[in-house]
């Protein structure tokens, strides 16, 4: 089976079963530039799933759907995007449409693919359908952006959503000084607005050396933030509800200088598993991993016993949509829901283990003022106890990072 095949078949999982596109390429035998090219077909194509689906729905009447719209638009990314000789993307489609439906639409995938690439239909006049055909978002996300926060933000963010993303990392402290990580990645590095962060200018970032050793951690600026919000102090006891893989817990770890106690629950076993397998490679012993729902935490520990408590809540995934074109492909407007209450839940749960006079931080990776803002402010007036110290929303073009929220607040009384 040959690489188109191969990034078909993964697609199908994806956008026919909803299969989580990391865990279905995580199954591909491939290496090297077939990975890459497979890799690159089933990202892009869900990145621009609205654009290229636009491109060739409109020319056809009765529409054809299932793996034969996702063969389509596969094969209209390869057209628009990639440097591909267009007979060969062409040819293959078609050789692929043959397996399927008794090859019943061969001849149309192959009419259709000549078609769009002759002459590719013109985008919508109306600036806002405009926007949401050519960067791939839902008509009711960019309505709600553009409500939120504005015409101007809304467009940044969706252009944003379709660049090529950074990749971002943390010095891990405990293991080496900024200038032995500089000197280990010479030219490979660049620096970040924040310290111990680093853009990786570099192509395998896994195959570094000091990877393996524990010198620096994979995670992206917005999150690298959210730890020095929390400002956890060594021998302080930290409870950190939502933790894995756990990435924010052994940033704090380093904050901490690996001195104090951090408990660090999450609902999923396996996923407890990530937090015990990076705190043992970043060389942190501080941290307690548990599996516990977070709804449950009073059950497990006295009220007023943590110093500081990270809710770093599930949420609808918004900031983070250049990263993960899946999410993108499949959101609907009514996932966030069910999502605010449970978020909501876990405040109510977790707000009466921390002291008086210590500090709690929620935190989501999406650009939603109803999980954001407006759920903390609701927290606020049903607790007086606690006062906002500060918040803040991290948009993702600024630094080309994920588009985050945190927000800090201190138990008065
Ligand atoms: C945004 S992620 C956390 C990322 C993590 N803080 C980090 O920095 O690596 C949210 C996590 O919440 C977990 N989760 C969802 N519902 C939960 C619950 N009721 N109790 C505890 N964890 C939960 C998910 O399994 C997921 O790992």
């Amino acid at each position: 089976m040959d690489a188109r095949e191969i990034a078909w078949q993964v697609l199908n999982q994806v956008c026919l079963e909803k299969e989580y596109a990391n865990l279905a390429l995580r199954k591909v035998k491939l290496q090297g530039a077939d990975m890459a090219f497979v890799t690159q077909v089933v990202y892009g194509t869900l990145q621009h799933y609205r654009y290229v689906r636009y491109l060739w729905e409109g020319l056809v009447k009765s529409k054809p759907k299932g793996k034969i719209a996702v063969l389509l638009d596969m094969s209209v990314y390869q057209l628009m995007f990639l440097h591909t000789p267009t007979y060969a993307i062409i040819h293959e489609a078609v050789d692929l449409a043959k397996q399927v439906y008794q090859g019943r639409y061969a001849k149309l995938v192959n009419a259709l693919l000549h078609q769009v690439e002759r002459a590719p239909r013109a985008l919508p006049q109306e600036e806002t359908a405009r926007l949401a055909i050519e960067t791939s978002h839902p008509d009711w996300l960019l309505a709600m952006w553009k409500a939120q926060y504005g015409a101007e933000i809304m467009k940044q963010i969706a252009y944003h959503d379709i660049a090529e993303g950074k990749t971002w990392i943390r010095c891990n402290t405990l293991v080496n000084s900024l200038e032995e990580l500089e000197a280990a990645m010479p030219g490979r590095l660049e620096k970040a607005p924040l310290p111990q962060a680093y853009a990786y200018l570099g192509k395998q970032l896994l195959q570094e050396p000091c990877f393996r050793n524990g010198g620096f951690a994979i995670g992206d600026l917005s999150s690298q933030m959210v730890a020095g919000y929390l400002d956890p102090k060594p021998h302080e006891t930290i409870l950190d509800v939502c933790s894995a893989p756990g990435g924010k817990a052994c940033h704090m770890a380093a904050l901490m200088e690996n001195k104090g106690k951090i408990i660090a629950c999450d609902l999923h076993a396996h996923r407890v598993k990530l937090i015990e397998e990076g705190a043992k490679r970043l060389h942190v012993s501080i941290i307690e991993a548990k599996v516990l729902d977070a709804l449950q935490a009073q059950t497990h520990f006295s009220h007023t016993s943590f110093d500081r408590i990270l809710c770093d809540v599930p949420c609808s995934g918004y900031g983070v949509l250049q990263g993960k074109s899946d999410i993108k492909y499949h959101m609907q407007s009514g996932d966030m829901d069910a999502i605010i209450k449970t978020q909501e839940a876990i405040l109510e749960s977790v707000w009466p283990l921390v002291k008086v006079h210590g500090v709690l931080v929620y935190s989501t990776c999406t650009l939603n003022k109803k999980e954001n803002e407006k759920q903390i402010a609701a927290f606020l007036s049903r607790h007086p106890q606690f006062q906002l110290e500060k918040e803040q929303t991290i948009f993702p073009f600024i630094y080309n990072s994920d588009g985050f929220y945190m927000a800090k607040l201190c138990r008065i009384a």
